[in-house]
């Protein structure tokens, strides 16, 4: 079973991640695990920190010849933040001394971790939350994801995702968005990441992605901030990964628990999700039919997965992104010390960071689904998963 755990503070030295469980045997290098550092880092609304941040990730473990070995792959990414002396990090983060006149943060903003985290952990300061609370931490996040990324494109198996929806622009409805996904994801979900990466909201549309980028504008200006849904779809997969039999291993289950997980998501559904419990159900059914030797699907609404497991077509996951809480434009808080009603204060930050968000999203899936193949295909080298892959599929 693959398991990670990231630390390390926003504008500390730099993030932690070790990723365990992976096989022996699994191809992989730093430059592959760096393409998505480097994506997760774009996209138009982001905050001024990502134009000079230089996401990349050395592997100090777990790695020779690069090949995994099965032990923890460990790795290493610095904050520039950090060593910007502007800002003073150094002072302001040291782990040992505390320094005179270092200020208090004590206005909690409405919508991020501020005032809940401080409350608590029994902190005067809300600096201590901010450091953790920060989507920086998906930096590091999104590297230990790109190893059970990688191990899933060794078997065939591709994620990419895309903006659905910006604020109040997006598409009209599931058909739109198939017209559009369903030819790309054909070549592998990767084609649907490549072609939305074309556009700096990651939307597949040209229309929709000016629009987009209009109203992103228009909310920068006013000092306030945007959210969106996105879709990750996943494809290559073989039938039955999960399970109708557990609870715990229904795959649409862990997947909502791995987007859930992400700063800011509200929620997640499947295939057409929501909207099916709005329609009858011929026309929410995925119809059967046997072509060609195969059992086959007339639609895929489900989003592949029936029953907690895979059906063989694609995942379809979409998630929900609340608008950015840091907003220019403040909103009404209480100063935690003097318990005084007044206005947030303002800290650089992304206006909207949905297009960087869906790289989160696309990242923390990987996990979820490499475990529920290793589950049925599994074993200590990539060598003896070929194997039972190839004797369980034949
Ligand atoms: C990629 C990404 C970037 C984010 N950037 C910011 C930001 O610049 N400013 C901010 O206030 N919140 C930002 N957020 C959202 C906060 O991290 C999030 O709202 C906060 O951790 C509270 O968690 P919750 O929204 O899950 O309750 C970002 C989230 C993601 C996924
Ligand atoms: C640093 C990242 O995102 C940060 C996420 C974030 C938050 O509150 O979640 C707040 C901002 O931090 P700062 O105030 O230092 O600019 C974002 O830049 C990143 O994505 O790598």
């Amino acid at each position: 079973m693959i398991r990670y755990i990231t630390a390390g503070e926003s504008h500390g030295p730099g993030l932690t991640g070790i990723v365990e469980g992976v096989p022996a045997g699994l191809p992989l290098t730093e430059e592959e695990i760096a393409v998505h550092l480097v994506r997760r880092q774009q996209g138009y609304g982001r905050g001024g920190r990502m134009a000079f941040e230089k996401d990349f990730a050395t592997i100090n473990s777990g790695l020779r010849f690069s090949k995994t070995m099965g032990g923890p792959i460990s790795m290493y990414m610095p904050n520039r933040a950090f060593e910007k002396d502007d800002a003073g990090w150094p002072t302001v983060m040291n782990k040992k001394t505390e320094a005179e006149g270092i200020e208090k943060i004590t206005l909690p903003r409405p919508g991020h971790a501020d005032l809940v985290g401080a409350q608590k952990y029994k902190f005067n300061d809300i600096r201590p939350v901010i450091e953790r609370s920060s989507a920086r931490e998906t930096a590091m996040r999104v590297a230990c994801c790109s190893v059970a990324r990688q191990f899933l494109k060794h078997f065939g198996i591709e994620i990419g995702g895309h903006v659905l929806r910006i604020g109040s622009i997006g598409y009209s409805g599931w058909n739109e968005v198939r017209e559009i996904t369903d030819p790309l994801a054909e070549n592998g979900a990767e084609s649907i990441y490549k072609a939305a990466d074309e556009s700096d909201v990651r939307c597949l549309n040209e229309t929709l992605s000016a629009e987009m980028r209009e109203e992103i504008k228009k909310r920068r200006k006013e000092g306030s901030s945007l959210g969106g849904i996105y879709e990750i779809v996943i494809t290559g997969l073989p039938v039955g990964l999960g399970s109708y039999v557990h609870w715990d291993r229904k795959l649409d289950g862990q997947l909502a628990q791995a987007i859930m997980g992400t700063q800011a998501m509200k929620g997640v559904e499947i295939g057409l999700g929501f909207e099916s419990g709005s329609l009858p159900g011929h026309e929410v059914h995925d119809e059967i039919t046997h072509e060609e030797g195969s059992f086959k699907r007339r639609t895929n609404r489900m989003g592949g997965i029936e029953g907690g497991m895979s059906t063989g077509m694609p995942i379809i996951i979409r998630g929900v992104m609340k608008p950015i809480p840091t907003m220019l434009n403040p909103l009404s808080t209480v100063d935690m010390e003097t318990k005084e009603v007044t206005e947030t204060r303002y800290e650089r930050s992304d206006v909207c960071a949905l297009p960087r968000a869906v790289v989160v999203a696309e990242s923390v899936v990987a996990p979820v689904i490499a475990n529920a193949f290793l589950e049925k295909f599994g074993g200590d080298s990539i060598e003896e998963i070929e194997a039972n892959f190839k004797n369980a599929t034949q």
